[in-house]
């Protein structure tokens, strides 16, 4: 295609949104209209399928569930009004706590202000929340926030440490839906431990965020917590920004909330449009079934063009890749659907792998996200009449002809500024334009099956470890790792405990391995 002709496409296919100032550029896929003439009864049965779901449809049929993030949004769409109500004070009890907080109404013991976050949870419990602050967090926030998003004990350690002498004014979010997965719970006992160690009462520091009546709801109430916040089942942790999981942090940091609610209401009303070319997640579905087949068979690589926007891929990798990385299909057909998501940020990226996505193995398509404001205040020149956004802006046009001359497509998202009602839009976005690609390849979106097998695997291993340690201590003389296995009632896990007794060892937990390291099978194993 020439210039004239690619220009004349890009007209025809630009989305933009005039209240959100948000312009959506299709163009540089290659589809063609009998693509999308062949797509279009795939799309009404996925505009319906939305439809149903935002009325209250069991959307998750294998985990019987409603599926409501819109309502967060738009809480007269709840289906009933009880559930709307439930929405519209837990909003205004975030609120009302987030400003006591900051006032020093609410206060520690020992400290007139809280001056720290720490905020504990993983996956959908800390994507939203640390993404949002990345974005959206002012450079000196009312509260500073921390994260202890795994179960690592130097990351922990990292945080505890910069935190040392201010942790008598530290608030502490455990946040977790289900308030039972092993990472957060364990980075809650270490915080806690801490926090006794510093004579400090843990309850009047903390705050629980999960559903209902979880075993950290219970936990939180007979301790008497500082507050709890309530997660609610019809929402799933990888749309949970917009829920207490996301307002609370974001809240608490000075960021506007509300403004975040409207512009994801606001992007959902465009996506709610029943048109393909005046959808905007509509046309993303449209682009990305067409790069990979309907079968992923390309990744989505996000390169933003705005260091504030640079967690919004890792976000976007749980959203889409949890979403849509499924087995089976609605009918229990075997599919392996999936998008890869990966990506940082531009121009950062084009010095480390955009060589390959040039050159390299074809199988992506590029998503650019641009920011039309490059700051807040008139920047100096680099150059006559030229700034350094000026600068990033050619970057990413540069980047956007270079990819589309060797045949590789891209999406290009425009927003005017990173702020909340932006950054709330591209979540909507992003959430609606999953729902319908789910749709247009039969699946369901909104479980996480393949999850639990990992899950059960470390629980099994954590089990061996036990009973492995139990046998060492009964044991008077050095045991070969066979030995071991076979006392444990346990002879084909010989490589598991290996791993176990090599880990416990480096740790000086009661454990000598004697022998030649790199000849497993030369170890003989005691206890200390
Ligand atoms: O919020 P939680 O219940 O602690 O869950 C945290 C995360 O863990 C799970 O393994 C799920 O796969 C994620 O979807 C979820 O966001």
């Amino acid at each position: 295609m020439d210039a004239k002709a690619l220009w004349q496409r890009y007209q025809n296919w630009l989305y933009f949104h005039e209240g959100l100032g948000l312009y959506l550029d299709v163009s540089r896929m290659r589809f063609d209209d009998a693509f999308v003439e062949s797509l279009l009864p795939k799309f009404d049965k996925a505009f319906a399928d939305m439809a149903e779901l935002e009325k209250g449809a069991i959307a998750n049929p294998d985990e019987n569930r409603m599926v409501g993030h819109y309502w967060l949004r738009n809480p007269d769409l709840a289906p009933t009004p009880e559930l709307t109500q439930e929405i519209v004070q837990t909003l205004e009890n975030i609120e009302a706590f987030a400003e006591k907080v900051q006032t020093g109404a609410i206060h520690p013991p020992k400290a007139s202000r809280f001056t720290d976050v720490i905020s504990i949870g993983i996956g959908g419990s800390a994507l939203g929340p640390q993404f949002v602050a990345e974005a959206l967090s002012p450079d000196f926030p009312p509260l500073k926030i921390h994260f202890i998003d795994n179960s690592d004990p130097a990351g922990i350690d990292r945080i505890l440490n910069h935190l040392r002498n201010n942790l008598a004014s530290t608030l502490v979010l455990v946040i977790s839906k289900s308030g039972g997965t092993p990472e957060p719970r364990n980075g809650m006992i270490e915080v806690k431990k801490a926090y006794a160690g510093h004579n400090l009462d843990f309850a009047k520091y903390a705050v629980a965020i999960t559903s209902v009546d979880s075993n950290l709801d219970k936990v939180a109430q007979a301790e008497g917590w500082l507050a709890r916040f309530p997660m609610y089942d019809w929402v799933g942790g990888r749309t949970s920004e917009m829920s207490s999981v996301g307002l609370v942090p974001a809240a608490l940091q000075g960021i506007d909330v509300r403004a975040m609610l409207d512009g994801a209401k606001e992007m959902d009303d465009a996506t709610r449009v029943r048109d393909l070319k005046n959808n905007p997640a509509a046309l993303l579905a449209l682009a990305w079934y067409f790069s990979g087949n309907g079968r992923g068979e390309k990744d989505m690589v996000v390169l933003p063009y705005k260091d504030s926007l640079l967690l919004f891929s890792r976000y976007l990798q749980q959203l889409v890749m949890e979403s849509l990385g499924k087995e089976k299909d609605l009918d229990g057909k075997t599919v392996y659907q999936g998008i890869a998501v990966y990506g940082n940020k531009g121009s950062t990226d084009q010095h480390a792998y955009v060589q390959q996505l040039r050159e390299g193995v074809p199988n992506f398509f590029a998503t650019l996200i641009e920011v039309l404001e490059d700051r807040n205040r008139p920047s100096p020149e680099i150059e006559p009449g030229v700034t350094s956004g000026d600068f990033l802006s050619g970057f990413l046009q540069g980047t956007r002809q270079a990819l589309y001359e060797n045949h590789r497509d891209s999406i290009t998202v425009t927003i005017p500024q990173v702020n909340p009602r932006t950054v709330g839009a591209l979540i909507a976005l992003y959430e609606r334009a999953v729902g319908l690609y789910a749709s247009l390849v039969n699946i369901n979106a909104y479980h996480q099956p393949g999850v639990e097998a990992g899950k059960k695997a470390a629980a099994a291993i954590l089990d061996l470890q036990t009973r492995v340690v139990a046998v060492l201590q009964k044991e008077k003389t050095a045991l070969s790792l066979e030995e071991v296995a076979e006392k444990a009632g346990v002879a084909d896990q010989v490589e598991a405990i290996y791993k176990i007794l090599r880990h416990l060892y480096a740790n000086h937990r009661g454990v000598v391995l004697q022998g030649d390291l790199g000849q497993p099978s030369s170890l003989k194993v005691s206890a200390s």
